[in-house]
């Protein structure tokens, strides 16, 4: 069963909704390094991410040094941290390597470039750049789209079949972003065959504001039987 997260939760009746339609893992970005709509504030996070039940996952979004990222995750103990892509490799191997030892778990994103196809980052060609990333002791590689106005969030879809490729050939587990919605997360999991979808322009109305309609239907067409 491919897990599902849902990105860019903003208020508790949000969290509610997600968790009423059974999302797998719920993502908050807070104090991001650059302005995104779905920043929060360190308290509004920490109400935030204690009202999700147990059983489901808390993942935190964030950026900047290797001490902030470390020093915000010991202080709201999620149990995944999802790493800005301007950190670098040895950043990511560091923030990795230090939040092992108390539970949390690391996702990097590799966002693809959907003008170019290239991977933002020190690594230009996508599968170097993901193998690369893996060597850093992330749990999980999310692929996303990048389009030159956000860092994430764009709406935009990925090549699919590109993403295909690069699913085969890693060990770490992949979640596929970007551009995924009610009508096409189906497609995207048959296509892609990733270990978890993430979500946040397909289950909003406008920026912020999320649909707990649009969120039923996501999960609901994610939790799709791939025969392998
Ligand atoms: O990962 C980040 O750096 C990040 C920053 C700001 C907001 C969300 C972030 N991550 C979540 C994701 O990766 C999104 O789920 C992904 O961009 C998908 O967005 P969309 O195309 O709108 O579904």
């Amino acid at each position: 069963m491919v897990r599902v997260k849902i990105c860019g939760i903003t208020d508790a009746d949000q969290v509610d909704w997600c968790v009423a339609a059974g999302a797998d893992c719920l993502g908050f970005v807070v104090e991001y390094p650059v302005p995104v709509p779905w920043n929060l504030s360190r308290q509004e996070a920490h109400a935030l991410l204690a009202r999700v039940p147990p059983m489901t996952t808390r993942a935190l979004v964030s950026g900047g040094s290797p001490e902030h990222v470390i020093g915000l995750a010991r202080a709201l103990r999620p149990h995944l941290v999802q790493l800005h892509t301007d950190n670098t490799l040895a950043e990511t191997a560091k923030i990795a390597q230090a939040l092992a030892p108390i539970g949390i778990g690391l996702i990097r994103a590799l966002r693809i470039d959907v003008a170019t196809g290239l991977a933002c980052g020190e690594i230009t060609d996508p599968l170097a750049a993901a193998h690369a990333l893996e060597s850093t002791g992330v749990t999980a590689i999310l692929l996303d789209a990048r389009t030159g106005e956000m860092p994430a969030g764009t709406g935009v879809s990925l090549d699919w079949r590109g993403a295909r490729r690069i699913r085969d050939r890693l060990s770490a587990p992949l979640i596929l972003a970007g551009g995924l919605t009610t009508g096409n997360v189906r497609s995207a999991i048959e296509q892609v065959r990733p270990y978890a979808v993430d979500v946040i322009s397909g289950v909003e109305v406008s920026r912020r504001v999320k649909s707990p309609k649009l969120i039923r239907q996501f999960v609901r067409q994610a939790r799709v039987t791939v025969s392998q």
